[in-house]
């Protein structure tokens, strides 16, 4: 499995001292930082874009900047992100009729391509196709917009099944994720974790950047087991399966989990139309909308930066 790499999220950082906090998460053991564009048509919420990214590129080097486009136009900002030293541009599935018209874009570029889904976008979105023509999936684990959400682990069985068909892919989770929930996301095979409050309100940034870590390595080594055991037709103790004690068990332990195969490309133009007015917040009454954002911990100075 591809190796582990922990993103903090820089919407929950104090964002008017950018460059600093990221040295800061550099310093305390981040692999990458996670870059939330947003373009307030996508989602009800506008944060950075490329002018940040780049002022952010010069004054931290070696940074690689993982820049989650939560954009209604994808392929409008490939050029401009690329420009700016994005490491690695990833876009919706809900927001664009071709998906692979966007990669060919995106790998115009130095930058890695990457496609993300909503919590309400099945796994069976992404074609065979497109998740071996890009370098990383993002499952989202809240619906996009907002730092400090609460964790859906209903995402889950989606990660365990990209997982399963993708084997030496990056498979990235994002939101709510933190040391309460790590563990799910490890042991469906995330190995790309994204974390914002958890690491930037916490007065040690490090020890959670470093939890995080071992948790993920800890079940890859497990799911390693898992999957040769299996492979040998050997049944698991019951001491070695993950039961989350609602009925189901990690993806690769319990065996529930099939590759299937995903031929299509696209998906319908009016099932994408629900989707991307699901992201707006239109049919969906759950999902962050202004109001609700305003209380929202990532839109202000978090506590944690200057250690109060
Ligand atoms: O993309 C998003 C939100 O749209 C995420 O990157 C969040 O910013 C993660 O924040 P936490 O849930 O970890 O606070």
């Amino acid at each position: 499995m591809p190796a582990v790499k922990i993103a903090p999220s820089v919407l929950a950082s104090d964002l008017g001292n950018l460059n600093c906090e990221c040295i800061r998460m550099m310093e305390n053991g981040a692999d990458w930082l996670h870059m939330d564009i947003m373009d307030g048509h996508f989602v009800p919420n506008i944060v950075m874009g490329a002018p940040v990214i780049a002022s952010v590129s010069k004054a931290v080097p070696n940074i690689f900047m993982d820049c989650h486009m939560m954009v209604a136009d994808p392929g409008k900002w490939v050029k401009d992100i690329a420009d700016a030293g994005g490491a690695s541009y990833t876009f919706h599935l809900e927001a664009t009729d071709d998906p692979m018209d966007v990669v060919r874009q995106i790998k115009a570029t130095k930058m890695r391509a990457a496609v993300a889904i909503n919590p309400g976008t099945p796994a069976s979105e992404i074609s065979d196709e497109l998740g071996n023509a890009v370098d990383m999936i993002l499952v989202m684990t809240v619906w996009p917009g907002a730092g400090g959400q609460k964790f859906m682990k209903e995402c889950m069985p989606k990660v365990a099944e990209l997982r399963a068909r993708f084997p030496d892919l990056d498979v990235e989770v994002d939101g709510g994720v933190g040391p309460k929930t790590i563990d799910r996301c490890a042991d469906a095979g995330a190995n790309v974790i994204v974390a914002g409050t958890a690491v930037f309100n916490h007065p040690k940034p490090k020890d959670v950047i470093a939890f995080l870590r071992v948790r993920c390595e800890e079940a890859q080594e497990r799911i390693k087991r898992e999957r040769e055991r299996l492979a040998n037709g050997e049944e698991l103790p019951p001491s070695e399966r993950k039961d989350y004690g609602d009925g189901r068990r990690s993806g690769y332990a319990s065996g529930a989990i099939t590759p299937l195969s995903y031929p299509r490309v696209y998906m319908s133009a009016a099932k994408r139309e629900k989707l991307r007015r699901e992201s707006q917040g239109a049919e969906n009454r759950e999902r962050p909308n202004m109001a609700s954002l305003s209380g929202m911990s990532s839109l202000s100075m978090t506590t944690a930066v200057n250690g109060k």
